[in-house]
């Protein structure tokens, strides 16, 4: 489904060149569960934000499909992702000023307006299916940790997307909090979403179908 060749991925610090991927090759099947786990800084984000097409690598190839997606325009990349790709983040980047509905909307907020009506009950359906569908008009602010994740990962199955990328989405929840996540992303993975997940809990990784261990920058 989403194959990375060779990629390499450099940042600049201190005006000297820093390698943080190198040569890194991985591939992600259809529908599977992948971990991406290893030290604090060996890379692991800068892996998924190549793979999720946020970063573009420097070096390597990647393909989806039988795209290839480091010839695409940011145009047509940034379409793709738009259709296919979800991401959500360890501190889940929720617009504070609108409710959990709107927030669930936004990707449709960004092309169609005013959100047609299917849109919203699209929208309501997956706030059932993470369990918030009663709490659809609170704002942000007043939902517990792991509300506010699970509302990211409802505004992710909005899209009916084929790969959801999740940087650490239990890494500021409790333990029973982050047990609850890590079920409904089994769940959205046994209905066929593929998912690739950083992650710093040995327990949550063991969770998914393979891991990728990183360390410094290559995948051991
Ligand atoms: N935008 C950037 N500019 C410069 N250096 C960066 C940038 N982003 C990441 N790095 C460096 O690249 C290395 C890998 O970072 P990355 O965030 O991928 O690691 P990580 O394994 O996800 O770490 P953690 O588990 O602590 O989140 C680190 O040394 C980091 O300081």
């Amino acid at each position: 489904m989403l194959s990375a060749q060779n990629i390499s991925k450099n940042f600049i610090t201190d005006n000297k060149v820093v390698p943080v991927l190198k040569n890194v090759s991985v591939d992600i099947h259809d529908g599977e569960f992948v971990s991406i786990v290893g030290r604090s800084g060996s890379g692991k984000t800068t892996l998924l934000n190549v793979l999720s097409t946020l970063v573009r690598p420097d070096g390597g190839e990647l393909h989806y499909g039988t795209e290839n997606l480091s010839a695409l325009s940011e145009k047509r990349l940034n379409r793709l992702r738009q259709s296919d790709f979800s991401v959500i983040f360890q501190f889940h980047h929720l617009l504070p000023y609108l409710t959990v509905l709107e927030n669930t909307l936004l990707p449709f907020m960004q092309s169609v307006r005013p959100v047609k009506k299917a849109a919203m009950e699209k929208a309501l359906g997956c706030l059932e299916r993470v369990g918030l569908a009663d709490k659809a008009d609170r704002l942000p602010g007043n939902l517990s940790g792991g509300e506010q994740q699970r509302v990211a990962i409802a505004r992710a199955l909005v899209k009916s997307s084929k790969v959801l990328f999740a940087d650490e989405p239990t890494g500021s929840l409790d333990k029973g909090t982050g047990e609850k996540i890590m079920g409904l992303l089994s769940e959205l993975n046994n209905d066929g979403l593929a998912v690739v997940m950083v992650t710093h809990d040995p327990v949550y990784a063991k969770m998914a179908g393979r891991s990728v261990h990183i360390e410094d920058g290559v995948i051991v």
